[in-house]
């Protein structure tokens, strides 16, 4: 689903913030992409998602090239960025109609295309919510519900829990979970969480200064008895946690 060699991107200000990342994620994986405050993730998942153009390096995104045919592999990804999608103000089901409107669909499919989405992840009965009254929790599954109206293949999540509460945060791991497992949709994640990558995740790779310096499977990584947070402090000197600044 993900396969990129050397992916690099060097800002106009000289800054290294990517620098030749080779990342493979097969399809159906759930992959969680950790790093410290700058270590590069945002900028991986911009370029990934065709946001972003790579300085050099080459990438297969959803079975295209990134290079290439953006276009295709826009149609083949959802993202879900850290901000959301969310208007505080409008009807949400509206606003998923008009948005499944612009992927080509006509309004009866839109509508119904709508009513599935929103059912999937537990939000039926809420088309004439709108976000300022939502929970957190909510307000997060209707972000994701605008990045599946097109039957994405593969789901970007940046940061998908942040600021959620513990309860919030496990139900959206049950409804990531429930995605691969009802719909094959790939998954690849930004966390500062380290107990979110241990429970959700097939596997994690870690970031630190725009390179990978590590990857494998939670429990791969954790030998000697150690916890992730142990392991990522062994790899970059540094706690995730306190980088972060927001728990876990
Ligand atoms: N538009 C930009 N212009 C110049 N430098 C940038 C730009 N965007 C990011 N950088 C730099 O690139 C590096 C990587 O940033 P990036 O946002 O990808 O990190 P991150 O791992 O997502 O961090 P965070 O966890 O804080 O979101 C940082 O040093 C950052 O200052």
């Amino acid at each position: 689903m993900i396969e990129t060699l050397g992916l690099s991107k060097t800002f106009r200000n000289g800054a290294h913030a990517v620098r030749g990342v080779d990342i493979h994620v097969g399809q159906g994986e759930i992959v969680g992409f950790l790093g410290p405050n700058g270590a590069g993730k945002t900028t991986t998942m911009r370029m990934l998602t065709t946001l972003l153009r790579p300085t050099s390096g080459t990438a297969v995104v959803a079975g295209r090239d990134l290079l290439r045919e953006p276009a295709e592999v826009r149609r083949r990804i959802g993202y879900v960025s850290q901000g959301g999608a969310v208007n505080p103000f409008t009807p949400l089901g509206e606003e998923l109609e008009l948005q499944a409107m612009l992927h080509g669909l006509t309004r009866d499919r839109a509508r119904a295309r709508v009513r599935e989405v929103l059912a999937g992840l537990d939000l039926a009965g809420t088309r004439d919510a709108i976000g300022a009254t939502l929970s957190g929790g909510r307000r997060r599954r209707f972000d994701i519900a605008f990045a599946l109206l097109h039957e994405p293949a593969l789901l970007f999540l940046d940061e998908p829990t942040t600021g959620l509460d513990p309860q919030s945060r496990a139900n959206l791991w049950d409804h990531v979970r429930r995605l691969r497992a009802e719909h094959d949709v790939t998954v690849f994640l930004t966390t500062h969480y380290l107990d979110e990558a241990d429970a959700l995740c097939d596997r994690v790779l870690i970031i630190d200064h725009g390179l990978i310096v590590a990857e494998g499977a939670p429990a791969e990584l954790k030998t000697g008895g150690r916890t992730l947070d142990d392991v990522f402090l062994d790899i970059t000197g540094r706690s995730l946690r306190e980088e972060a600044g927001h728990g876990a």
